[in-house]
């Protein structure tokens, strides 16, 4: 029997420490011991010292990271993707193991970029991994092995879930569970701001809202029963519930919904294209 093996903690570097950077490098410092082992390289040395200040990893140079570090973890933007792994190929080779999260770069363009042979895994996490309760999508590249596989998947378990999927899936993934946070706090605005126009104090809307969101979210995913079922144990009849659902039918929000996750996976698959 094969053991999933543990994240080498030392050697992990993560380039890029934006939003998403920032998030995994949150969730993966808890871990005991783990910051001595993490390298960040960005651009901004003002963004590198902060960093370092609030996570006690070390900052590097990009060929220093990747000599240090095993695995190397791409969080650029996808327009900086080229420039970024064109300057990243002198320093890695078939013994590292390359992980990119940028949406919509297919793993056939950074191995194309990379030295012949370098394993690359395309993996979409999402920022509630800045507390444990990410949704990290993988998906093998053309010299990505089972223990590859394996070890990207230990990386990114230490901050929640973690599913594999064929690379043709990963647009709609991005889609959905990539940006589907920005979703929920868009829809948590819109019924807070509900609340202020039916008098309620902000803080207390605020309050009730992000409550009845954690709520619902944990019935989903412990209840077992289907959305609809849940829905309709909220829905009485001649209520308050039914008379909002008709209002959202008739505004098109399932639709509007639906159209927006398509217009978010048409981005993806149009940020996959080789820019330069
Ligand atoms: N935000 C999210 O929720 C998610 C994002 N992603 C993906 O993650 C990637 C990053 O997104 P996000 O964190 O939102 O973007 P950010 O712009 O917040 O972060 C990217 C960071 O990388 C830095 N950077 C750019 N080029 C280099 C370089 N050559 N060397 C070192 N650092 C560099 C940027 O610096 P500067 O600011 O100077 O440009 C910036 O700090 C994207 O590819 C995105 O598709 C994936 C899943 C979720
Ligand atoms: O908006 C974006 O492009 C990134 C990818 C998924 C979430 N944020």
């Amino acid at each position: 029997m094969t053991s999933t093996p543990d994240l080498q903690l030392t050697g992990l570097a993560l380039v890029g420490g934006g939003k998403i950077g920032e998030a995994l490098l949150s969730g993966l410092t808890r871990r005991p011991g783990a910051a001595a082992g993490i390298v960040v390289v960005e651009r901004s040395a003002d963004r590198a010292a902060e960093l370092v200040g609030t996570y006690g990893v070390r900052s590097l140079d990009l060929a220093a990271a990747a000599a240090a570090c095993r695995v190397v973890l791409v969080a650029v933007k996808p327009q900086d993707v080229d420039a970024l792994l064109a300057d990243l190929a002198p320093h890695v080779g078939p013994d590292h193991l390359v992980v990119s999260v940028a949406a919509g770069v297919p793993t056939a363009r950074v191995e194309a970029a990379l030295p012949a042979g370098t394993p690359v895994v395309r993996v979409m996490p999402n920022t509630p991994a800045l507390v444990d309760e990410g949704m990290s999508v993988l998906s093998a590249g053309a010299h990505a092995t089972p223990a590859h596989l394996d070890e990207a998947e230990a990386l990114l378990s230490a901050v929640g879930q973690v599913r594999r999927v064929p690379e043709k899936q990963q647009d709609a993934v991005t889609a959905l569970s990539g940006s589907g946070p920005a979703y929920f706090f868009y829809l948590v605005e819109a019924m807070v701001d509900a609340g202020i126009l039916l008098g309620l104090p902000r803080a207390l809307a605020a309050d009730l809202i992000v409550q009845t969101a954690l709520g619902a979210a944990t019935m989903l995913r412990d209840s077992g029963e289907h959305p609809v079922q849940l829905r309709e144990a909220v829905t009485s009849p001649g209520g308050t519930t039914i008379a909002a659902i008709r209002e959202l039918e008739r505004h098109g929000v399932r639709a509007a919904l639906i159209a927006a996750i398509e217009a978010a996976h048409d981005r993806s698959v149009e940020l996959g294209r080789r820019t330069g």
